[in-house]
């Protein structure tokens, strides 16, 4: 039995129930939150209700100056100071921005999104046979993969498929997303490596560096589909957390939700046509002795929707390695001691997943006492 609060009271009063047989129904049914809107809901379940709001969650975006950075990569070829001086400060400061000019057609963009939707609005009987909790498998149909660990659940679905380095088989895929999937992720692949050499060069090391450590080796790509919810105040689409990752390539519809967290407030991320959202991970904060910063985030469900997004994440988790990572050694010096410990990735993801979203950021756990 575990505390909780009930939504008809309005104060949120504890109370408590059986939430794990609940979380096991909604699991069981392998229907996601998709599955319950189809139903008809009305009101959203009590495994979704947010127990409280806290610090600083409940502070609404204010009118400000800040934006989130907008880097033009059209200028790239050129390796213009320009370019790399924005990545530094965009990477630095606020850990998230957007690239326009890219170099993936708009055509691609626009088909992943219309294909994620569209494994998304599969008969439930279709999608069931993707659904599991193996985390050994290519292509996984799930809802809240830390289901049974958070506090509670978010109103969003999630397509997972691993896409390299080991090259994954077409066949694996569900048709109705198979090709554009293999395109995307061919396209995406290119530019996160171009990111790794600006980033590299922007925090003063030689442009393969980042490569080198095998940070664009692993990929995968996480389709997200956050059904139009009856009372998005009491959840949410996803919960505060930062990326496990190196880097996050993100492509998000014209919906709206996504939120950064900048000087303790939250900005919103807004639609930007034709844009990709980049965001630095934890692991990349961790190796670059936090010269580059991973921002927490979190997306708001809405009333309107399906929002639909597609998040590529390069991450070395994916493929057996024995790799350790820790400070980039060219990074440190008697001014610049390391801050974290060395980990091997084996223990900073089974840390991240042990723990849910919405604790304490992952990399609290590796920082080095001063
Ligand atoms: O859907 C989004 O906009 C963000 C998703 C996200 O934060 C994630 O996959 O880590
Ligand atoms: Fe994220």
């Amino acid at each position: 039995m575990a505390a909780s609060f009930t939504r008809d009271s309005g104060t949120q009063t504890p109370t408590t129930y059986d939430r794990f047989q609940e979380l096991k129904a909604f699991d069981d049914s392998k229907s996601g939150v998709k599955g319950l809107v189809d139903a008809g809901i009305t009101k959203i379940p009590r495994i979704f209700c947010r127990p409280k709001v806290e610090d600083h969650d409940s502070v609404k975006p204010i009118p400000t100056q800040f934006t989130i950075p907008v880097i033009d990569l059209e200028n790239i070829k050129t390796w213009s100071d320009e370019v790399v001086e924005g990545i530094r400060k965009a990477g630095g400061e606020v850990g998230f921005f957007q690239v326009v000019n890219h170099g993936v057609p708009q055509s691609v963009l626009e088909e992943m999104l219309a294909a994620a939707r569209g494994f998304h609005e599969l008969p439930t009987e279709v999608k069931k046979s993707y659904y599991t909790r193996e985390k050994t498998k290519k292509v996984i149909y799930g809802s809240n993969f830390d289901l049974y660990e958070s506090r509670f659940a978010n109103w969003r679905d999630t397509l997972f498929c691993v896409m390299g380095p080991e090259p994954l088989h077409p066949q694996q895929l569900p048709l109705v997303c198979r090709d554009i999937t293999m395109e995307y992720s061919k396209q995406i692949h290119k530019l996160g490596t171009t990111l790794f050499k600006l980033l590299s060069k922007a925090i003063g090391l030689t442009p393969d560096h980042l490569i080198g450590l095998d940070c664009s080796k692993g990929h995968c790509l996480l389709s997200h589909y956050y059904p139009a919810c009856p009372e998005p105040e009491l959840t949410l689409g996803t919960t505060k957390h930062s990326d496990p990752d190196f880097l996050t390539i993100l492509l998000q519809d014209h919906i709206g939700g996504l939120q950064v967290s900048h000087q303790n407030q939250w900005f919103d991320v807004p639609f930007l046509p034709g844009a990709l959202v980049v965001n630095i991970g934890s692991l990349l904060q961790l190796i670059s002795n936090d010269k580059l910063k991973s921002a927490e985030h979190q997306v708001l469900a809405n009333e309107k929707g399906p929002r639909v997004s597609v998040a590529c994440f390069f991450t070395p988790h994916l493929y057996p390695s024995t790799r350790i990572y820790g400070p980039i050694k060219e990074l440190l010096s008697k001014e610049n001691p390391p801050l974290y410990r060395e980990t091997t990735v084996e223990d900073f993801i089974s840390y991240y997943d042990s723990k849910g979203l919405d604790e304490k950021s992952a990399l609290a756990h590796f920082k080095l006492q001063p």
